[in-house]
């Protein structure tokens, strides 16, 4: 008679499977809870502590960690090992039925404490599951619901499940203990601080399998923490149109980053990852006209992140442009009915909250993977301090500190010019600084006179200064820092600049 062993901490769709093993001849070991619940659905169950002769111990850490289970899951069906169990008193195990205890449930838990965590640590389930899994030549091994009825078809309809089957189904265990242990090991070097761990192991779960890459010719899936912060594009509520592509997610991404720095009612527009036109107001009405009149020709085809929610007028007003998302906090109704009735327009909204937490930042390089904090520096207003004769007025000040907001999000080198309410000019991406200005300068035309400019990193040399000053700028912001800060300096006072240094650069490369 073949044994199936059935331990599972979420019991959905159990008893069915179990029901149709045991019709199927399978005898049906159990542990405790799983053993009650399967008697209580009249299925014949044998105690795991019949097996072992030994009953559950240590409020459940000890039930199955026993040679007469693990001998009977990882011995081949060859003479010798055959005949070894045999002389010990131990039967083979056909089939493993197990999912873990709820680790990753319990960690999510606001209140959770470190002792109900631990608790938490699945060990006999994920011994069970290695084992059956390494010997899947022999032994069948199912850790996910979704996967009962294929088995019980094949046993029905081939006797056994097929090789192949239980090859993947093995390779499928492989991949859920490492991202439970991932967890677990996640979790501990958190508590125990540990900042630069000799081995990195996430656990990330697959979301979408996206339609292309960057381009049509890659192939791309999109992985999300199950951990992460609901204020994020990975957690964010689709509620209307197509599928997102890979580079909608990473701008929708951007937009959702820069608009996470504005307190005030803020519209976000950004292309290719970077901003185009970010405007701020009493409302977001207001806020998105500006962004708008910021650059109305790069908006099209973008993506439009707002930190408040979208009301019917804006909605309006969106609706007149091609766009492929607005993120928001929430859709007033109308806005969303106007919205909608563009069959593509993909709607998102995600909980604009305080308590977020940033996660690390992780990129990846030909055989290695890059790890940084995210660039959260607000501006200290203390600790800025002006260099030139002359002080920013009050206008000014309100017009850099918007420019110093923008200039975090931009690829480097970046320069960005504003007035108190909106992006007038972006250089973004160049490889030289100047280059950089000349483009954010020559977008902002005549707006620039009286506009304030920020510079992601220091000047090494004069020449920004003379072209914003040549083009009417009046105060800078940068971080300070060249050996030729006093060229540039001079250069200010020689034009009457307000020019103040944060001390803080803000490359984003
Ligand atoms: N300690 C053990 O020997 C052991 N054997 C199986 N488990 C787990 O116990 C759970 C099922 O318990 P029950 O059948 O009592 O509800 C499963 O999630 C299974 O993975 C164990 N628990 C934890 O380590």
């Amino acid at each position: 008679m073949k044994r199936a062993l059935i331990s599972v901490s979420d019991k959905t769709g159990i008893t069915a499977f179990a029901q149709s093993l045991s019709g199927l001849g399978f005898e049906i070991l159990s542990t405790g809870g799983t053993k009650k619940a399967l008697e209580e659905a009249g299925v014949p169950v044998t105690g795991v502590e019949e097996v072992t002769g030994f009953p559950e111990i240590l409020e459940g850490r000890v039930k199955t960690l026993h040679p007469n289970i693990h001998g009977g899951l990882l011995a081949k069906r060859t003479p010798e090992h055959e005949q070894q169990i045999a002389a010990h008193g131990i039967k083979p195990i056909d089939l493993v039925c197990v999912n873990l205890y709820p680790f990753r449930e319990t960690i999510a838990k606001a209140d959770v404490t470190e002792e109900e965590a631990i608790e938490n640590i699945d060990i006999g389930g994920p011994s069970m599951l290695r084992a059956a899994a390494k010997n899947f030549e022999y032994v069948t091994v199912v850790t996910d619901s979704g996967d009962y009825g294929k088995v019980i078809d094949e046993i029905k309809t081939h006797g056994d499940v097929t090789k192949d089957t239980k090859k993947a189904l093995a390779a499928k265990v492989f991949r859920h203990t490492a991202a439970y242990d991932a967890m677990i090991a996640d979790y501990m070097t958190t508590i125990v601080g540990e900042e630069a761990p000799e081995n990195v192991t996430f656990t990330y779960e697959l979301k979408q399998t996206l339609r292309y890459g960057e381009n049509p010719h890659q192939k791309a899936s999109f992985y999300i923490n199950p951990l992460g912060s609901p204020f994020s594009i990975a957690h964010a509520r689709q509620l209307h149109g197509k599928a997102l592509s890979y580079n909608n997610i990473r701008d929708a991404d951007a937009a959702l980053q820069i608009v996470k720095d504005f307190k005030e009612p803020a519209a976000v527009a950004v292309k290719h990852m970077n901003p185009c036109g970010i405007g701020v107001g009493d409302s977001a009405l207001e806020a998105y006209k500006k962004a708008y009149e910021a650059d109305s020709k790069s908006i099209f085809g973008g993506i439009v992140a707002f930190n408040r929610p979208v009301d019917p007028e804006t909605a309006k007003l969106l609706h007149e442009i091609f766009l492929e998302i607005v993120i928001a906090p929430s859709f007033a109704d109308e806005a969303f009915d106007i919205l909608a009735s563009k069959k593509n327009i993909r709607l998102l909204t995600v909980p604009f909250t305080e308590a977020h937490k940033p996660e690390k930042i992780i990129t990846s390089v030909e055989g290695g993977l890059l790890i940084q904090d995210q660039d959260t520096y607000t501006l200290d207003e203390a600790q800025v301090k002006t260099v030139t004769k002359r002080e920013p007025t009050e206008q000014e000040w309100k017009a850099l500190k918007l420019a110093w907001k923008v200039v975090k999000h931009v690829k480097s080198n970046a320069i960005v010019v504003t007035d108190t309410e909106k992006t007038l000019g972006i250089g973004a991406g160049q490889m030289n600084r100047v280059g950089a200005a000349e483009i954010a300068l020559a977008q902002a035309g005549e707006k620039a006179k009286g506009a304030a400019m920020a510079s992601d990193a220091f000047f090494p040399m004069d020449d920004t200064v003379e072209a914003a000053a040549k083009a009417g700028i009046t105060a800078i912001i940068q971080p300070g820092g060249s050996i030729r800060d006093e060229d540039s300096i001079k250069k200010a006072d020689e034009y009457g600049i307000a020019m103040v240094f944060t001390g803080i650069r803000h490359f984003k490369h």
